[in-house]
């Protein structure tokens, strides 16, 4: 059905992020949420740079670095508050050009992101719009709509995208089920703002104290969240009262601060076992979600629809078959496992445990940097590389390196100019070849030669034993050797 828009429901940050990825595409899209007015609470507080990628490719990291600060990484601390730990984050540019880790207030980012759907035309918003039904036909969906005042309408679509979050519709309603990876933790979650700037460190503060595991970070500007597990039956109204919260918070100097909201929630580890159903596909909380440990609830959502996005046009397009829908599933389902999973471990690593654990942690800790995927994560900020599939093909020693991990956004020169490497490789496929000390860069038939200014991209390529690496329009190693 070419013409339909694709409806892309739920417009949080993913599903935002996923209009303007696939209206920069050339898609028109149909972006419905189910509330009137956007939310106005923070939620999410870090991305990491590999998910600004994808803000990147839907025209915002620069507006996302000015609302933004760069987190200094994560502290481990006993129940004494002293250092057991501690995971440092590159502050400046990192292999990507941002910094490695940065902190934000949600509700600037929905901003941000809904000023950019303003501007870039081709993505009508309807707030209010509730998903009741889908009718699925070869090639087009029919989204049954019902909005505020009851009235129902059709919307036919090339496509849909649910990003509906932790109670989606779309996911019920393409006949998906959460898969449970860990046990549901019920934590206590406080944002705040500070009268004066609070003399902490600008990192997470990781409370590994088994009787009372805790989380406290500055946000930006006055802004700092704490976050505590509570007891089994425990609610959060037990720790909110004056005293208890004063208590709570003065070992971080925030017991002055003003509490913007407090509620309970429950950290969950889940895997949706379905993300698409014909031209339903699931992206962000609606396919996943993850204790906040690592930080990574918006990322991995961000990274679903960045990977999603340029198949989906090509599909809708009729520039490839409907197969290359099927590598949604097959790519990010492991890796969301992978990630889900990892929080859960460092949860545990971290804050499980009785009474009896709180000696043994900072050996318990130590040992992260033994295991692969821990210390990968942990010492350098990097996600799963994802699995070998049509798409990815880890054979080979630099294949095994390098495929299924992002190409380094690293400072070039080309053509006289100097950029990032991405606004060479552009908007589709593209080969990085190294030879006779030159790097080149393919992309459709056109050859350009790039410097590397501070050698990023050489020491990468042979760090991963490679020389030529085909590259994918989302900025992940396809092949490499
Ligand atoms: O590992 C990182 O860089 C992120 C750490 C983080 C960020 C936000 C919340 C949290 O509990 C940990």
């Amino acid at each position: 059905m070419s013409g339909a828009p694709v409806v892309v429901v739920g417009a949080g940050p993913v599903g935002t992020t996923a209009a303007l990825l696939l209206a920069r595409r050339g898609l028109e899209v149909v972006l419905l949420d189910r509330r009137s007015r956007p939310h106005d609470l923070p939620r999410a507080v870090h991305l990491d740079d590999e998910a600004l990628r994808a803000l990147a490719d839907a025209g915002v990291a620069d507006g996302f670095l000015a609302l933004s600060r760069p987190m200094a990484g994560l502290r481990l601390l006993d129940a004494g508050q002293r250092t057991l730990a501690e995971f440092r984050r590159e502050p400046g540019a990192g292999r990507h050009g941002w910094p490695q880790a940065s902190m934000f207030h949600q509700p600037d980012l929905e901003e941000l992101l809904r000023a950019a759907v303003d501007r870039a035309g081709g993505i009508a918003v309807h707030r209010g719009a509730e998903v009741v039904g889908l009718t699925e036909a070869d090639r087009s969906v029919t989204v049954h709509v019902r909005d505020g005042s009851g009235g129902c309408r059709d919307v036919v679509a090339s496509a849909v995208v649910g990003c509906d979050g932790a109670h989606s519709t779309v996911r019920g309603l393409l006949g998906a089920r959460m898969r449970d990876l860990g046990r549901p933790d019920r934590w206590l979650v406080v944002d705040l703002r500070a009268p004066a700037p609070l003399p902490v460190w600008p990192g997470v503060h990781q409370v590994c104290d088994p009787a009372r595991a805790a989380t406290f970070m500055p946000v930006t500007g006055d802004r700092y969240r704490f976050e505590a597990r509570l007891r089994p039956g425990e609610t959060a109204a037990d720790l909110t009262g004056p005293a208890t919260l004063h208590a709570l918070l003065a070992p971080f100097g925030a017991q002055d601060a003003e509490v913007v909201r407090a509620a309970e929630y429950v950290y969950r580890a889940q895997v949706a076992d379905r993300w698409r159903r014909g031209r339903v596909l699931l992206a962000g909380d609606a396919a996943h979600l993850t204790p906040p440990f690592v930080g990574q609830g918006l990322g991995l959502g961000l990274r679903d629809v960045h990977q999603l996005a340029w198949k989906l046009a090509a599909v809708v397009a009729g520039a490839a078959g409907e197969e290359l829908l099927d590598t949604h599933q097959a790519e990010r389902r492991p890796h969301a496992r992978a990630l889900v999973r990892l929080a859960a471990l460092l949860g545990r690593l971290m804050t499980g445990g009785g009474a009896a654990a709180a000696p043994a942690r900072r050996a318990v800790l130590a040992a992260v940097g033994r295991v692969p995927a821990l210390a990968a994560y942990a010492t350098d900020s990097r996600t799963p590389a994802l699995r070998g599939g049509p798409l990815v093909d880890r054979r080979g020693r630099a294949g095994r390196r390098l495929a299924g991990t992002l190409v380094p956004r690293a400072r070039v020169r080309a053509d006289g100019r100097d950029c990032r490497l991405d606004d060479v490789l552009g908007a589709g496929p593209a080969v990085l070849t190294a030879g006779d000390g030159v790097l080149t860069v393919e992309t459709g038939g056109r050859r350009t030669e790039v410097d590397d200014v501070d050698g990023v991209l050489t020491a990468w390529l042979r760090a991963g034993r490679a020389t030529t690496v085909a590259v994918r329009p989302d900025r992940v190693v396809r092949s490499a050797s």
